[in-house]
């Protein structure tokens, strides 16, 4: 893992350095019964009418693409997903790399209780340690990442267990056959293929039409990233994905309800 994530991830145990300390099972077990329980993210992307799931992503700024929105206000940007339909949102957490904040989610989920249907949101940040899981449960998020390429089995597994406990879903995010194996292993529920290679920063949507056809069948299929148009959608439902998660096309979109139409046309 020698690219931008190597740089993220190195940044990001950095950062969670000063919130460490232990934070046990029973712990977010008893957090979760002490909170409203979150919309399920997993139900949204398994949509009755066989459409594809829309997993619609605020995000500022990114490695790859640089400056995309960087003074919108993430309510404001919430209230256009919602009145668009989509599935779920994914809230990016990371300030460094993304622009983003918890604040963003936190104000996020808090408008959704307030102005329903409440949409739910993945935190989506560089996750290390089980502070994280904590912080997104208190933050009013459903699910948080798993990216399986940067953390060990052991890692994955106290991730995993901390987000069940606390009452989350977890996306596992892949790039190839081994890290479909681990995640299968792991007993994961909801993966998605990342289409966008981390080296060089080129998305390639051929890489889920090779990973999802392989995916066990109870799994729910995720594409992500690089995905612009009504026929990018088509391209990742035909190999069987059941939800997408679009960010640079939807947050530079003049009508985000019409781009997700487009998304669901087929
Ligand atoms: O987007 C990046 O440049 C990036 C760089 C390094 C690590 C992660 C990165 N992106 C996170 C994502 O997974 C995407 O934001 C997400 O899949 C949406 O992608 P897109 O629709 O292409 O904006």
């Amino acid at each position: 893992m020698s690219d931008k994530l190597t740089e993220i991830m190195a940044w990001k145990r950095q950062e969670v350095a000063s919130l460490l300390r232990t934070v046990s099972l029973d712990e977010l077990s008893r957090l979760n019964a002490s909170l409203s329980k979150p919309p399920s993210f997993a139900a949204a992307l398994r949509r009755p009418d066989g459409k594809l799931g829309v997993i619609s992503e605020i995000k500022r700024r990114s490695p790859s693409a640089g400056a995309i929105a960087e003074k919108i206000a993430a309510t404001d940007q919430a209230l256009r997903y919602q009145a668009a339909g989509a599935s779920a949102l994914s809230v990016l957490t990371d300030t460094k790399f993304f622009g983003g904040t918890l604040d963003d989610l936190r104000s996020v989920t808090q408008l959704f209780r307030e102005k329903p249907p409440a949409v739910p949101c993945l935190r989506k940040d560089f996750m290390v340690h089980p502070i994280q899981v904590l912080q997104a449960r208190e933050a009013g998020a459903s699910a948080i990442l798993i990216i399986v390429r940067a953390l060990s089995d052991a890692d994955i597994k106290t991730l995993f267990d901390a987000a069940t406990a606390a009452g989350l879903d977890a996306l596992f995010e892949i790039h190839n056959d081994a890290e479909l194996d681990r995640s299968v292993r792991h007993g994961a529920k909801i993966i998605g293929v990342n289409n966008r290679d981390l080296a060089i920063f080129k998305t390639d949507l051929g890489l889920s039409e090779r990973l999802i056809p392989k995916f066990p069948k109870d799994v729910i299929a995720v594409s992500e990233s690089g995905i612009f148009t009504g026929a990018d959608a088509a391209r990742v439902k035909a190999c069987g994905a059941h939800a997408i998660l679009v960010g640079e096309a939807l947050m530079k979109s003049p009508n985000p309800a019409a781009l997700i139409a487009e998304f669901r046309a087929n």
